[in-house]
């Protein structure tokens, strides 16, 4: 099959349409209105095969972490998805593998009134490169910046999990299929971040670990935290790891989370409760913001956690300041 003939036999209508799309796939470029009253959210993220995913990956679930990942930055801005656009590298044509592709990416689009309006289409070795673009109404972006001292610290879902699944699959040991389905198939919460405009003061999605990504946080609002391990939320596989091992690197650093941390002034601790039940979704405050720099982590006994690596990162040798 043509690399035309797959484009428009499977790319050009995912996703339902919308009336603000003028011209969609086909053309040198996608024609989009933003709404009057609105900014427009825009973030890209790439998925490569061996770094983001096995190669032998369900290319369905391929499809939905792709759009997944950057659906949970759309989701830690508060903003609410609208278009995205698809860069794919593929080493051949293989129309079963694509079809599958687009539907988990078609999928998770339709679920969140998300339609795809333009890509590019390439043979190379697999990757997947997907830029979403999100509407927030003018001013109520919640960024990286707002933390204040004395608000408490929250965190969605549980952690570590996606890393527990990685790591027993490195190791070549059985994973549980919910394990696996939360390394593969990450739910992004658009529904809390779009919640939480007027809520949160600061917010980030957890991809590279809760210890790292809690940082950037801390680094753009120029404040520190405590966080306390004993309220980390847990699933019972992860919580028997950290038991066993004493090792909390896996819901501080493994990564692949996609879980949102943000900050709330005490006065709306009340509010985010509120929303946990009707959303269905554990909201755990894990935390305090407070004006000296630094994270600092408290053990269930009350000493100091000597902080483990600082998340994911794919250039760590960078970080020693060598060349
Ligand atoms: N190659 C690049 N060129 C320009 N900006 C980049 C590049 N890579 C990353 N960034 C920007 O750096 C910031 C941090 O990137 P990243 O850690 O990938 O964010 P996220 O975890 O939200 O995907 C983001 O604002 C991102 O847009
Ligand atoms: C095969 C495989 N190896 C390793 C990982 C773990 N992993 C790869 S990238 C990453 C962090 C998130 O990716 P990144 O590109 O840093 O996303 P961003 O922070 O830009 O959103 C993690 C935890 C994985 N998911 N699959
Ligand atoms: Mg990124």
């Amino acid at each position: 099959m043509s690399e035309f003939d797959l484009i428009g036999r499977y790319f050009a209508a995912l996703g339902p349409e919308r009336s603000d799309v003028v011209l969609g796939v086909g053309d040198d470029c996608a024609l989009l209105e933003i709404p009057a009253g609105q900014t427009l959210a825009v973030s890209i993220d790439t998925l490569a095969s061996g770094v983001h995913f096995f190669a032998d990956c369900d290319p369905e679930h391929i499809g939905h972490k792709s759009l997944a990942v950057g659906l949970s930055d759309l989701a830690a801005m508060g903003a609410e998805p609208a278009w995205a656009t698809l860069a794919l590298t593929l080493p051949e044509s293989d129309e079963n593998w694509i079809r599958a592709f687009a539907t988990g990416f078609g999928r998770l689009a339709s679920a969140h009134g998300m339609r795809l309006v333009g890509g590019d289409t390439t043979r190379g070795p697999l990757s997947v490169a997907v830029q979403v673009h999100g509407l927030v109404p003018t001013g109520a972006a919640i960024r990286r910046s707002g933390a204040r001292p004395g608000e408490a610290i929250f965190v969605s879902g549980t952690l570590g999990d996606a890393g527990l699944a990685l790591r027993r699959k490195l190791a070549g040991e059985p994973v549980a299929p919910e394990l696996w389905h939360r390394l593969e198939c990450p739910e992004p919460r658009v529904a809390l971040g779009r919640h939480l405009r007027g809520i949160a003061s600061a917010m980030i999605d957890l991809s590279d670990g809760l210890a790292g990504d809690l940082g950037h946080i801390l680094a753009a609002s120029a404040v520190g935290a405590e966080l306390e391990l004993e309220r980390l939320p847990l699933t019972s596989w992860v919580a028997e790891v950290v038991a066993a091992t004493d090792d909390w690197s896996l819901p501080l650093a493994s990564g692949d989370d996609y879980e949102l941390c943000f900050c709330v002034p005490p006065a709306h601790i009340p509010v985010v409760e509120r929303l946990s039940e009707t959303l269905g979704l554990t909201l755990t405050q894990v935390g305090w913001i407070r004006s000296d720099a630094g994270l600092d982590v408290r053990r269930p006994d009350g000493g100091q956690l000597r902080m483990p690596a600082r998340g994911y990162d794919h250039f760590p040798a960078a970080n020693d300041g060598a060349d």
